[in-house]
Order: C-alpha cells, then sequence, then structure tokens
C-alpha cells in the first residue's frame, strides 16, 4: 500500500456490495482489496475459503469484551496497514442496512485502522467513501420479512444456488459513486499529538479520549460523505410521493398523472437542495421505473399506480422464531408492501430531514425570531440524531450565520412553491 494505507468504505445495502467492489476494481486495473467478512460466510461450504482466496478476511461479527480476540485482531490489522500492499475494504455500518437508511457506523475496525496512524505507524491514510445504489436492490423482499421479525436465512452454499434464480428478473441499475478521499492528516490537522505515544511500547498504547471522539467524528463523517455522493433513483421519488399519498389519503392507488406532477415537484426540491437525482425525462423515466418494480407497484388500465398486495408465505416460516411479536397473517399481508415501498423512500430521507425541520418549525409559529428558529432547530437536530447521522455529525452548531440563512431561504421558497402547487 505504500506509505499512504486506502481504505475503500461502501455503503451495505446488499450482498452484491462486495462482488461489485471487487469486480470494479478488477475492471480498472486497482489491486482487489483485502476485505473484512463477518465468519458468517466462512461457515459457506466451499465457499469460505473460496472468498478467502478472493481477498477476503473473516472476523466474528462482535467482538465484545474478548481483549485477546481485540488485541488479535488489532495486530492482523496493524500487519495489514504496516506491512500490506492491498487496499483494505470493509462496511462500516457493520451489516446491511434493512431499512435502505444509513446506519449508525461501527468503531471497532475504523479504530484499529487509525490506530497506526495515531501511533505514527503511517504518515496518513486515505478514506474513501463509496455509495452503491440500487434502482432495485435484490432483498428487497427478505429485507421486508426480516422487518417484520421472520429471522434473516443462514449463509449457505446451497441458499446461493438456490437464490441465483431471482436474477433472472429485471433490477435496472446500479450507481456507484466515489466521494472525496479524506486524509487522515487533514482530517485531524491541528486537533491531535501524535508525540504523546512515543513515551510508550506500541502495545501498551491506549487512545486518549480526544483521539476516541475524533474516531468516531470521522466515522459520521464518512456515512455523510457516503450519503453526499449518492444517487436518489427515479423509483425512491416514486416511493416517496406514493408513500405520502397513502399516508394523506388513506390510499394506497394514486392516478398516473398526478403522481408525475408530484415526482417532478418532489424532484426539482430535491435538486434544489444539492441531490443528484437519476430523472431526466420524466415520463419516460417514471415508465422504466415502475416496470423495474412492476412487482411492487402496478398501473392499471384506468392509469392508475397501485400498490400490488403481497402475500407473507407464513406456513414456511417457523412462527416461534419471530422475533419481537408475531403478528397475525393479515396484518403482514397488509403492511408488507407499505415496509417494501418504505425502503425506497428512506435514501431520500437524510436529505430531506434538515429542511423539513426547519419547514415544520416555520409552520408552527409562523412569525418566529432567528435566534429562537435556531434553537429549535437545534433542539430537532439533536432529537433525531440517532435516526439520522447529519443531525449526529455536529454540523448544526458550527454551521455559520449565512449558511443557516442559506437554509431558511430554502426552505421558504420550497414553502412557497408547495403552497402554489
Ligand atoms: C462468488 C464470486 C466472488 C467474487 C469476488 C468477491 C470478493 C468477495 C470477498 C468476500 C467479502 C465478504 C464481505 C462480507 C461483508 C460483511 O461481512 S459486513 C459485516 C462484517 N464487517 C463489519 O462489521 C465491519 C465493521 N464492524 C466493526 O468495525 C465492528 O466494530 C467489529 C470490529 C466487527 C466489532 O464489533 P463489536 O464487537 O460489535 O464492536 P463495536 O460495536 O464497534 O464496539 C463495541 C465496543 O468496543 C469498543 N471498541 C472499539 N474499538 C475498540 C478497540 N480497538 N479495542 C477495544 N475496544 C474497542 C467500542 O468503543 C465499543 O464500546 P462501547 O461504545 O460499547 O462502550
Ligand atoms: O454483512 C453481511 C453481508 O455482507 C452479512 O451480514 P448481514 O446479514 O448482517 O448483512
Amino acid at each position: 500500500m505504500g506509505n499512504k494505507p486506502i481504505i475503500f468504505l461502501p455503503t451495505h445495502r446488499s450482498y452484491a456490495d462486495f462482488i461489485l467492489m471487487s469486480y470494479l476494481c478488477f475492471t480498472y486495473n486497482i489491486e482487489i482489496p483485502a476485505i473484512a467478512a463477518g465468519m458468517d460466510f466462512y461457515s459457506m461450504w466451499a465457499m469460505g475459503s473460496m472468498l478467502r482466496d478472493t481477498g477476503a478476511f473473516f472476523m466474528r461479527r462482535s467482538f465484545n469484551n474478548d481483549h485477546l480476540y481485540w488485541d488479535t485482531f488489532r495486530q492482523y490489522i496493524h500487519q495489514l496497514m504496516a506491512e500490506g500492499d492491498l487496499p483494505l475494504e470493509f462496511f462500516i455500518e457493520g451489516t446491511r442496512s434493512r431499512s435502505g437508511k444509513s446506519l449508525i457506523p461501527k468503531i471497532g475496525l475504523l479504530s484499529m485502522v487509525l490506530k497506526t496512524f495515531y501511533t505514527a505507524v503511517v504518515p496518513d491514510i486515505l478514506f474513501v467513501p463509496i455509495n452503491i445504489s440500487y434502482d432495485r436492490v435484490l432483498e428487497e423482499k427478505l429485507f421486508a420479512y426480516e422487518l417484520l421479525g421472520v429471522p434473516k436465512p443462514k449463509e449457505s452454499t446451497s441458499g446461493f444456488f438456490k437464490s441465483l434464480s431471482i436474477i433472472k428478473e429485471y433490477y435496472g441499475n446500479i450507481y456507484i459513486d466515489f466521494g472525496e478521499p479524506i486524509s487522515a492528516r487533514n482530517f485531524f490537522s491541528g486537533y491531535l499529538n501524535r508525540s504523546f505515544h512515543n513515551l510508550k511500547p506500541i502495545h501498551m498504547q491506549e487512545f486518549t479520549e480526544q483521539e476516541k471522539y475524533l474516531t468516531s467524528k470521522l466515522s459520521n463523517e464518512i456515512v455523510v460523505s457516503q450519503q453526499n455522493c449518492a444517487v436518489i433513483t427515479t423509483f425512491n421519488v416514486i416511493a416517496l410521493a406514493l408513500i405520502n399519498n397513502c399516508y394523506i389519503t388513506g390510499c394506497k392507488e394514486m392516478k398516473l398523472e398526478d403522481l408525475a406532477q408530484e415526482v417532478a415537484w418532489i424532484n426539482e426540491n430535491l435538486r434544489y437542495f444539492g441531490t443528484v437525482t437519476e430523472l431526466n425525462n420524466l415520463i419516460v423515466d417514471i415508465q422504466n421505473a415502475l416496470n423495474v418494480h412492476k412487482s411492487l407497484v402496478t398501473v392499471t388500465n384506468e392509469k392508475m399506480v397501485k400498490l400490488v398486495d403481497h402475500c407473507v408465505a407464513l406456513k414456511s416460516i417457523d412462527s416461534s422464531q419471530l422475533k419481537g411479536h408475531a403478528l397475525s397473517q393479515e396484518t403482514m399481508n397488509s403492511v408488507l408492501p407499505f415496509i417494501m415501498l418504505q425502503i425506497y423512500v428512506n435514501p431520500t430521507l437524510h436529505r430531506l430531514c434538515n429542511p423539513s425541520m426547519i419547514t415544520i418549525i416555520i409552520q408552527r409559529y409562523k412569525v418566529i425570531e432567528k435566534g429562537e428558529l435556531f434553537s429549535q432547530y437545534n433542539f430537532l437536530q439533536s432529537l433525531f440524531s440517532h435516526e439520522f447521522i447529519s443531525c449526529s455529525t455536529g454540523n448544526n452548531l458550527v454551521c455559520n450565520h449565512y449558511s443557516k440563512r442559506f437554509l431558511l431561504m430554502e426552505c421558504r421558497r420550497s414553502l412557497k412553491n408547495y403552497y402554489k402547487t
């Protein structure tokens, strides 16, 4: 890796993520990275060793308080960073997000990687945030089942071969976007005193409070950067319009014409807030997106867009294994399409949460002093800090007067537009 190790940090929405990443590296003649993989994969017959041959190294999904395991693994990462010649890849969210929302980052591997920088073993590290967005996620139905409490099927070689049949269906496009690499040296510049660690042998060095704080700050920045380079797909916008209509009217269907108008309006606002969206040609793109998702939404002869009813195959599920409350067949059937739809709404929320907070405050108070508005805004930010990573980065506090003013103007304008239409 030279003296500037590179760490690839993709979002994790599908099993396809790591295959795509390795394929992309292979295609662009980049060294195939060493990928941190959960032990679940190692126990797959014949596949575990094959995955290891293609770059995976395995670890427990949780280290708990096993100090020996932490130390051994830390030493392994140290070796990869200091002596290895491959980029490293891991999923900072620690698991595939079932909801489509970014997860609170895990700091275990990141802290092991950073230790080599804090202790000056390497002069710098480049963290490359990557966003992988799917028009349609391979696991969409499985995720909805899991959100309902159905346990995830265990990774197995036979399961892998059985699941190959689903790739016959049409899944649309995949967008892979690389964010601006974050240099550890630049990120921590002025905040870190690395000479402190010279006083102790490496194996005895503990993180300082400042280093713990900075590690967690960097982990949030990585996730925010993954979000910033995300592409919002046309179906994300359609799902938002459809679910909004369901909540307002209580109706599972919507006129295609109304949907198109709503999609155009949401898309315009998302772009206004700096989001990259897939939509170019309103009607054609909506038709394509609906075609990709025809198992979830259908267009009737009367040009109504309608959620398809799903039937949960409860017979094949052992109800004693259900996590949480065992829901009735009827409840499961009626919520499944909503959950599947919400999975596609969620990737848009980080873009909408901040302007929505300001909009809500303005709507509630009608007239509000600027200082009060900002304090209400900061309150909502901290309230939602576990819900949206962008609320927990502390940007709200350092956000300068002009950027807040800009945000406010944006919200006012979108509110005005909303009431016009
Ligand atoms: C067929 C064609 C093939 C084509 C060819 C394709 C190639 C194909 C390759 C395959 C590739 C597969 C790829 C699979 C992909 C996945 O398997 S994704 C799932 C596995 N990956 C990950 O989880 C990565 C991110 N996870 C982490 O970093 C986690 O921290 C760890 C390391 C797993 C540990 O998890 P954990 O025990 O839950 O720890 P975590 O919650 O981070 O922290 C727990 C506590 O330990 C403390 N702690 C943190 N760091 C440390 C530290 N260094 N020392 C001591 N304590 C620490 C924390 O502060 C925390 O304390 P509290 O805040 O609770 O007080
Ligand atoms: O992370 C994994 C796949 O890459 C496997 O674990 P999850 O089922 O927790 O996502």
